[in-house]
């Protein structure tokens, strides 16, 4: 008998409905689509330096809970409004976590929070979700992680970001060069700002690489490359980067490689060791850094949520606080607001 070779580690397959079958199922209206597009524009402008705005993207760490990323949109928008002089605020909505080891992988993993790993469920939950962010007039930003996953809900994002543990990955770098929307690449866990550098280059260019299409046929896509690829300093093993000093020898690293020294900075991750108490800490560093007429700033990155800190996932969505995040802890609502307030300000400030 011939030896059994292939599918020794495969336990279960199930099918996805196709991409197009979830974009028939949650269309985009065109007034939808002319947000995202008008937002992207936004992004774009602030980020060459043409809108002297500043680039706000806050939100939980990642959402697990549909209706309280709903209730957070609202207030964020209201926020957004608020200080649309000074501000373009972007909500984070992320649905797909990178972990250190094991642990909860997102929304679109595992919508139950239970294990049982409904992919298709989480899909149609996120597509959602980042449809009533167009709704409300809210830009939404994400981490793009799976290869695949982009093609049912990418083309609804203003922002995306590839994290610190996929960032030297030559397939995040290609599908990268792909995506329509501006992307913002992280230093690495090690703090490493030139494997972020390579990374704007690489997905700058046109690749060609398998995919799958809008009707789930495995296809060769060639892309054009991102020309809108840029930096985000989110701190390291060896310590944060968000200090004066730090930001403008990545900006130095930025120009010396040709590119131009502008950048997003993370108020959390390894810029708050991982401590969501020191996030407005780091922002009221940023705005300091923007009040005295820093230019390379030109955004900042929130974990935000309605209630302040983190939760465990204990046994599922059973006993879990509303609200809360259920990976990284974030600030809670009022010091969202005050630190949002102080950014603006601070770009008011500098105007004057
Ligand atoms: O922002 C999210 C986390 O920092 C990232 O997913 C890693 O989380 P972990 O170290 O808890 O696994
Ligand atoms: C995982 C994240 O960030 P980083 O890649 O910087 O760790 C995140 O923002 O959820």
């Amino acid at each position: 008998m011939a030896a059994r070779i292939s599918d020794l580690h495969i336990a279960r397959e199930d099918t996805l409905p196709t991409p197009q079958a979830l974009h028939e199922e949650l269309p985009c209206s065109d007034e939808q689509a002319g947000h995202v597009a008008a937002s992207r524009d936004a992004v774009r402008r602030i980020l060459r330096g043409e809108d002297d705005r500043l680039l706000v993207i806050a939100g939980p760490c990642s959402v697990h809970e549909p209706a309280s990323a709903v209730e957070y949109a609202g207030r964020l928008r209201e926020l957004a409004v608020r200080h649309e002089d000074a501000l373009l605020l972007v909500m984070r909505v992320y649905f797909e976590k990178p972990r250190t080891r094991m642990g909860w992988k997102g929304l679109i993993y595992d919508p139950g929070l239970d294990d049982t790993g409904d992919i298709g469920e989480g899909l149609r939950a996120a597509r959602r979700l980042l449809l009533e962010c167009a709704r409300i007039g809210l830009p939404a930003a994400s981490e793009i992680l799976d290869l695949i996953t982009p093609q049912y809900y990418a083309e609804l994002l203003s922002w995306g970001a590839i994290g610190a543990r996929t960032v030297e990955s030559p397939l995040h770098r290609q599908m990268a060069s792909a995506l329509s929307a501006p992307l913002g690449f992280k230093n690495t866990t090690g703090g490493g700002v030139e494997v972020a550098i390579d990374a704007i280059h690489v997905a700058g260019q046109s690749h060609r690489f398998p995919s799958i299409s809008m009707q789930g046929q495995a296809i060769v896509v060639t892309t054009t490359g991102n020309a809108d690829a840029h930096l985000v300093l989110r701190g390291g093993a060896g310590g944060p980067n968000y200090d004066a000093a730090s930001v403008a020898k990545a900006a130095a690293a930025l120009e010396r490689a040709g590119l131009p020294p502008r950048l997003l900075v993370d108020c959390s991750h390894g810029n708050s060791a991982k401590d969501w108490r020191r996030q407005p800490l780091v922002a009221a560093d940023l705005a300091r850094q923007v009040a005295a007429g820093s230019r390379s700033i030109a955004g900042v990155l929130l974990e935000s949520h309605l209630v302040e800190g983190r939760q465990d996932i204990v046994d599922g969505r059973k006993g879990l606080v509303y609200g809360q995040s259920v990976t990284d802890g974030c600030i809670g609502w009022d010091s969202t607001v005050s630190v949002i307030g102080e950014l603006a300000d601070a770009v008011r400030r500098r105007r004057a």
